[in-house]
């Protein structure tokens, strides 16, 4: 069985790989992405027009956050069919990706007669995708949205994918559904007024990305400081990783298996973002990510013999970036119980994605209390 899927998936990255740097030599913008539309943009009001003129809704909402509103929506205020007074604002940060900012977002379309025909527009990063997809798969049991991604995680990850929803009781995404946009639009150019941070909070889940690709891609993303890179070569570079994310995606949407790879990094970093929120000095959910691929690559290399040499270097990479995780010997206990929530558990089970190698994820393994304390403490 993994044989067969590492074959696959191998002749998959070769026709990926080929696909994309066809596109970039001949500066075709249309990503080919199979499960949702994706697409490298230059004009976001005009691929947003034709976008439109093909769903043909009978009234178009905006989300956006604070931030959102304030940078990116100008870009597309002149869209045919779009203004601020149908643009439904809601405070920025993960601590507002909650029932009630969600509540805001449903009340919005219901006082201003949104029907089962309009569109939703989500504006902004990881945050307003995930709660304005879950709202437009809930209003009426779903109306069509399309995500404009605004943040480097939401470009490469967040807007792709289906995965909607919400935090709840102190849980990440606890409740949410699987819902497809009717297109993503990428327009890196976003990204001029993102700060460093939620840079390099994106630049996390690219890693990921990567290790869950080939050594090639891994190597290149760890020679690279964000800081100086062009933009053309990190519109390349967001091409190339949002392609991993929808060949998984697509062999498996709705995470029955191989798009458990996907969460590589979040059974820990799930943990350490939920109980950074409970201490109230959050981090964000790159930075978690982060941390959470250290301690479960080390759980890697005890358990499936990942080589120590390459663990060692994203290791390094991780803590000279990103810092050390804030945590200590006694918040063991409370990051155990968050860890007992993961979504890929079965039963009393912790089933973490781990790697045989870069490239070779291996999914469903099932790591003892004893296991996990020694990762996070080594
Ligand atoms: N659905 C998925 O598959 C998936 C994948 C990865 C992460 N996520 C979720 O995504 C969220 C994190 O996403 P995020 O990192 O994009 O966070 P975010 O949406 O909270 O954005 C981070 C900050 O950047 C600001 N911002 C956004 N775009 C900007 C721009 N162009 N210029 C200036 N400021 C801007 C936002 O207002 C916010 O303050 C988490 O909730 C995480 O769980 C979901
Ligand atoms: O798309 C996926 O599948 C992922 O797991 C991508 C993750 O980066 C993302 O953070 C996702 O929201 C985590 O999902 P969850 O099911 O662990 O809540
Ligand atoms: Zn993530």
């Amino acid at each position: 069985m993994l044989n067969k899927d590492k074959k696959f998936r191998h002749k998959k990255n070769l026709i990926f790989a080929t696909i994309l740097l066809i596109n970039i030599i001949l500066s075709m913008r249309p990503i080919p992405s199979k499960s949702a539309s994706v697409s490298l943009c230059d004009d976001p009001k005009s691929d947003l027009e034709q976008l439109i003129k093909n769903i043909a809704p009978d009234k178009i909402f905006v989300l956006a956050d604070e931030h959102t509103f304030r940078h990116c929506f100008n870009f597309i205020k002149d869209v045919k069919g779009v203004s601020a007074e149908r643009t439904c604002r809601i405070n920025a940060g993960d601590d507002f990706k909650n029932i009630e900012s969600l509540s805001s977002v449903w009340r919005f379309l219901s006082e201003r007669g949104a029907t089962r025909h309009s569109l939703l527009i989500n504006l902004g990063g990881g945050m307003p995708c995930d709660l304005g997809g879950f709202a437009a798969a809930t209003y009426k049991r779903g109306i069509p949205f399309i995500n404009i991604p605004t943040t480097l995680l939401s470009m490469v990850d967040a807007s792709v994918g289906g995965k909607t929803g919400i935090n709840f009781n102190g849980f990440k995404n606890e409740i949410g559904a699987f819902r497809q946009a009717e297109m993503v639009l990428i327009y890196t150019p976003f990204l001029n007024t993102l700060d460093q941070h939620n840079l390099l909070s994106g630049y996390a889940e690219m890693i990921k990305h990567a290790l869950i690709d080939k050594p090639e891609a891994l190597d290149r993303l760890l020679k690279i400081t964000l800081s100086d890179i062009s933009s053309d070569k990190l519109s390349a570079l967001v091409a190339e990783s949002v392609l991993v994310k929808d060949r998984y995606v697509d062999s498996d949407p709705l995470e029955g298996g191989i798009r458990k790879a996907l969460n590589l990094g979040h059974t820990v970093g799930h943990a350490f973002e939920s109980l950074s929120m409970k201490k109230g000095r959050p981090v964000l959910h790159g930075f978690a990510v982060a941390w959470g691929m250290i301690v479960e690559l080390r759980m890697a290399e005890n358990k499936l013999g990942f080589p120590s040499s390459v663990r060692k270097k994203v290791e390094d990479y991780i803590n000279k970036l990103y810092g050390f995780h804030p945590f200590g010997e006694s918040d063991f206990e409370d990051l155990y119980a968050l860890m007992l929530h993961d979504k890929k558990n079965i039963g009393e089970r912790i089933n973490f994605t781990l790697l045989d190698k870069v490239g070779e994820p291996v999914i469903n393994v099932d790591c003892s209390k004893e296991e996990i304390k020694t990762a996070l403490s080594l």
